[in-house]
């Protein structure tokens, strides 16, 4: 697919196929365009060119009320959370037949469970991303799209949050796009990896061949095209 801002290209033929169950980190420099290859993945944004289906089907452009439904949800790097509500009710809230029910999404995040009757707005920043990604999880998502979880988030708390993105595509057989800045943790947890510069991909592979070669990561972020 091709996607974009009004008629303004940013990425050109995107080419992605995903399997249940596997995780991709989708890396690269700020601007590259990954933010807008996953709204547009989500309805938010209408591609300007090709398609996208979830399970073989194929979904109107543009519209994320069918997107959504069809199991793509999108974790915003806003978290986009109700912020004047408490934990519980954004989580039942989102709640869908068949998702996670608020045990569950506790069960991963524990540290959520004093919290259910705090406002949203009062958590720290990573019980907010906890609550962000339990709320995707209790939409039952065959699809997760996590931008920038650990946007603004101290390194300790990446380090603790990362390893659940695996969890939750092992435990659910969801597919997990995150959108990561912490580059070598997001390869640790992810089966592929793909490096998006300036709307270009220059490099994508297993996870573990790019974790393995960081000198040819790095010539990707610095503009070389290759693949692993
Ligand atoms: N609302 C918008 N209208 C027009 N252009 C936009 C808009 N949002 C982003 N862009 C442009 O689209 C390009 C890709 O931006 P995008 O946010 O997708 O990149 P990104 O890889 O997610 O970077 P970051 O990590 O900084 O969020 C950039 O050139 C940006 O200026």
């Amino acid at each position: 697919m091709t996607v974009g801002h009004g008629s303004v290209a940013v990425l050109r033929g995107f080419d992605l196929a995903l399997r249940q169950g596997q995780v991709l980190a989708l890396l690269g420099p700020n601007g590259a365009g990954k933010s807008t290859l996953l709204a547009t993945m989500a309805g938010l944004l209408p591609r300007l060119g090709g398609s996208v289906s979830v399970a073989g089907r194929p979904l109107p452009n543009g519209r994320p009320a069918p997107a959504n439904k069809s199991g793509l949800v999108l974790v915003p790097d806003d978290r986009a959370l109700f912020t004047t509500l408490t934990v519980g009710e954004n989580l039942t809230i989102a709640n869908k037949s068949g998702g996670l029910d608020l045990d569950g999404a506790m069960e991963l995040f524990p540290s959520l469970t004093k919290r259910i009757n705090v406002a949203a707005g009062s958590l720290s920043g990573g019980e907010q991303q906890m609550l962000a990604v339990a709320r995707a999880l209790v939409q039952n998502p065959k699809v997760l799209l996590i931008d920038e979880m650990s946007m603004g988030l101290a390194p300790v708390i990446v380090e603790a949050l990362l390893p659940l993105v695996r969890r939750i595509a092992d435990e659910t057989n969801a597919v997990v796009v995150v959108v990561e800045q912490h580059v070598s943790l997001a390869l640790s947890v992810a089966d592929e990896a793909i490096v998006v510069v300036h709307g270009d991909v220059h490099l994508r592979g297993p996870a573990s061949e790019l974790a393995a070669d960081p000198s040819r990561l790095e010539a990707a972020y610095l503009g070389e095209t290759t693949s692993a």
